[in-house]
């Protein structure tokens, strides 16, 4: 390999950095949507959740003042619902209706003040603990881990009977609770607090000059505030619960109507025995439905505090790497059996016709339903076959990542995968493995392996890889096709060894190895990636991001995989040490003779590295051939512009990249205003441009 060009290229991504010179957008400032991201999304559940709460909180502030005095004593005694009493009357005939409407006032006071006590004692101890550090961090955690590990209920008990009952009141009872019930949401609160203090925005923010109060309303609690709505809820209900508690041991609120007073006065009044259902179900129910709702609403906050559960739409989450449902065993691929596309999506390049090499109008070369690319001399066996795969995030409006995607990958070949961000490469490199997740979906398409026969394992046999049960995907992955990620570099678990790690997947996927056995394959890889076996015992955090990296392809080695598929392998790290490990993977293709899909942004690398090219571009590969032709004569117009984009040594320079303008590929504009390939009018070829 010679020249390998380092260049890299990155469509600038809007709004990766932000103002103040953070990396990343700051969620607090400029989380999409700011304040209206923290309402939860309309949902059945959420609709349920408010109904029934909104329904007895104005029970409980309206019913006092329509229903009489609740200790009114009557010398009807106990009576059943009917009589002018909706509820019935008590044994002292007193009206369970209106005991109900002040007791749930009473309990809503006492839920609500715990709430509020219990949420700002934990954010105190919490955000303003793990903000500050050192003492004030130290001093506040050792307070609340002493008011966690003492029992709650005793000391509530004990706090509770310490306070005359003459003094008990429902506002006694509230502080009780809430000060016996901060202590585990402050832990959450500090934890988080701790791993957002190190984010690159408050580093900015703190750098920019502003003052800790600032930093922490500003920057942090905005963050936070999905998780204290949450601690809020949960502190309701469980204060609810826990005076219903008391109370029924008779160290509840005395001279105060709440449900677990009303519940303990059932209970002494002999009410079970009694068969006197309408004195004591009838708090349970509010208790049990208040509740209830507050959970139901709590789900929806968690949709807040967690956006990948936001977009999905209701009933698709299916089980993670799932293929998509109603799909069979091998969906036809559109081009090979002229199917429709699912959902009508006319999409996808426009047609080359038929034989290999022969371009189509459009000047697009990647001909539909041929999974082969153009160009190709003798082609090598197949080890991998894409048929008309499609990928769709089934989020809300719907992204399709990927669309009708044929590939084939020769025995031993370098497949180079190219595109601008956000083209979809990632995409299809996860779905060829199967590691996709809800929402994303294979709507259709094949992925076939083409076991090698005999050696290592080998069936002969072709495998659907989309039909593969979990116990047999799970076998197939790693052993057959490996994979190093995208960021390879922070993919290793930092509490393990490298020999830990390696020797993990040989456990797992080889139980008959001996321990010898698997020590000695370890060093093996370890030194066949140019790694000192010596490094086996280090931890991630001692070795250097190009150290790590050829970790991570050793990893991928370690089972002889036919198919080894390297998302960006290599992005991160500086040219030189990129180059070295570019010429290693081209030397274990030749000595261990596997096959490679190489995905990057940069298509000058994929020349010198690959045999093939796929141009990928909205989803779509709109240019598939050899690298040779790619290089010399590149069919289609993104495919001369990407290459035209790179910085050259003569001094020219490509103008895309660098001026990104309107409508172009990662760029706001006129999307509208692109032809079939996605480019202006003036953006074609000259000899292009006549009528299609
Ligand atoms: N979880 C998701 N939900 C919705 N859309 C998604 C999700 N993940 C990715 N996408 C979208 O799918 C498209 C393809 O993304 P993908 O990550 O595959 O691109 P890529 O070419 O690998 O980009 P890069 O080179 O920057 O990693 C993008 O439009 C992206 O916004």
């Amino acid at each position: 390999m010679t020249n390998l060009s380092p260049a890299v290229v990155e469509t600038a991504e809007p709004g990766a950095a932000s103002p103040d010179g953070a990396p990343g957008a700051a969620p607090g400032r400029k989380a999409a949507g700011g304040w209206r991201s923290l309402v939860p999304r309309w949902s059945p559940k959420l609709g349920v959740g408010l109904g029934l709460v909104a329904a007895i909180a104005l029970f409980g502030l309206l019913g006092p003042l329509l229903t009489g005095d609740p200790d009114t004593v009557r010398n009807s005694g106990m009576a059943p619902p009917g009589d002018g009493f909706l509820l019935g009357t008590t044994q002292t005939g007193q009206d369970v209706f209106a005991q109900l409407a002040h007791a749930t006032r009473g309990s809503l006071q006492i839920g609500v003040l715990v709430g509020v006590l219990a949420t700002a004692l934990s954010a105190l101890f919490g955000i303003i603990g793990g903000y500050a550090g050192g003492a004030v961090d130290e001093g506040f955690s050792l307070f609340s881990n002493v008011m966690l590990v003492i029992p709650g209920l005793p000391l509530v008990i004990v706090i509770a009977g310490f306070v005359p009952a003459a003094q008990r009141g429902w506002w006694t009872i509230a502080v009780v609770l809430a000060i016996t019930g901060w202590a585990a949401s402050s832990r959450v609160l500090r934890a988080q607090t701790l791993s957002l203090r190190n984010r690159d925005y408050v580093a900015a923010a703190r750098v920019a000059g502003e003052r800790p109060w600032r930093v922490v309303s500003v920057e942090i609690l905005p963050n936070l505030l999905p998780l204290l709505a949450s601690q809020f809820v949960f502190a309701v209900i469980l204060a609810i619960l826990s005076e219903a508690g008391l109370s029924f041991l008779g160290l509840g609120a005395s001279n105060s109507h709440t449900l677990g007073t009303m519940l303990y006065y059932a209970q002494n009044g002999f009410a079970l025995q009694r068969e006197a259902w309408w004195w004591f179900v009838p708090p349970g129910l509010v208790i049990a439905a208040f509740g209830c709702g507050l959970s139901l609403i709590n789900f929806s906050i968690d949709e807040i505090i967690n956006p990948r559960l936001r977009n999905i739409p209701r009933g698709r989450a299916g089980l993670p790497g799932s293929v998509s449902a109603g799909r069979g065993p091998v969906a036809p691929a559109p081009g090979a059996g002229g199917g429709e596309r699912p959902g009508g999506d006319a999409g996808g390049p426009e047609t080359a016709d038929g034989p290999e090499g022969t371009a189509g109008p459009a000047g697009t070369s990647h001909p539909e339903g041929t999974a082969h690319p153009e160009g190709a001399g003798v082609r090598r066996d197949p080890v991998l076959t894409v048929r008309g795969l499609d990928v769709v995030y089934a989020v809300e409006p719907p992204v399709h990542a990927v669309r009708n995607v044929s590939l084939t990958l020769g025995r031993g070949e370098i497949l180079g995968l190219a595109g601008e961000s956000g083209c979809g490469k990632t995409t299809l490199a996860y779905a060829i493995n199967r590691l996709h997740r809800p929402p994303a979906e294979v709507t259709a398409g094949s992925v076939v392996f083409h076991d090698r026969p005999g050696a290592g394992g080998g069936t002969g046999r072709d495998i659907d890889v989309l039909a593969l049960e979990s116990e047999e995907l799970r076998a197939f992955r790693w052993s057959k096709l490996s994979m190093v990620f995208q960021g390879a570099m922070n993919a290793l678990n930092p509490v393990l060894s490298v020999h830990d790690q390696l020797d993990d997947v040989l456990t797992t996927h080889r139980p008959a190895m001996t321990r010898a056995e698997r020590a000695a394959r370890c060093a093996e890889v370890l030194r066949l990636v140019g790694v000192d076996p010596r490094r086996l015992d280090s931890y991630p955090h001692e070795l250097s991001g190009g150290m790590r990296q050829r970790v991570m392809i050793a990893m991928a080695l370690l089972l002889d995989p036919q198919v080894m598929i390297m998302d960006e392998p290599t992005t991160a790290l500086d040219v030189v040490v990129q180059r070295s490990i570019l010429r290693e993977i081209l030397r274990f293709r030749d000595e261990l003779g596997f096959a490679v899909v190489f995905i990057t942004h940069d298509l000058p690398l994929l020349l010198e590295l690959s045999d093939h090219i796929a141009v990928m571009r909205d989803g779509e590969v709109v240019e598939y051939a050899t690298a040779e032709r790619i290089k010399e004569h590149p069919r289609h117009p993104y495919t001369r512009k990407l290459l035209g984009s790179f910085p050259s040594l003569t001094g020219e320079r490509g103008s895309f990249i660098r001026t990104g303008e309107p409508g172009e590929p990662g760029t706001p504009g006129r999307p509208g205003e692109r032809d079939r390939d996605g480019l202006h009018p003036d953006e074609h070829h000259p000899d292009e441009r006549a009528p299609r």
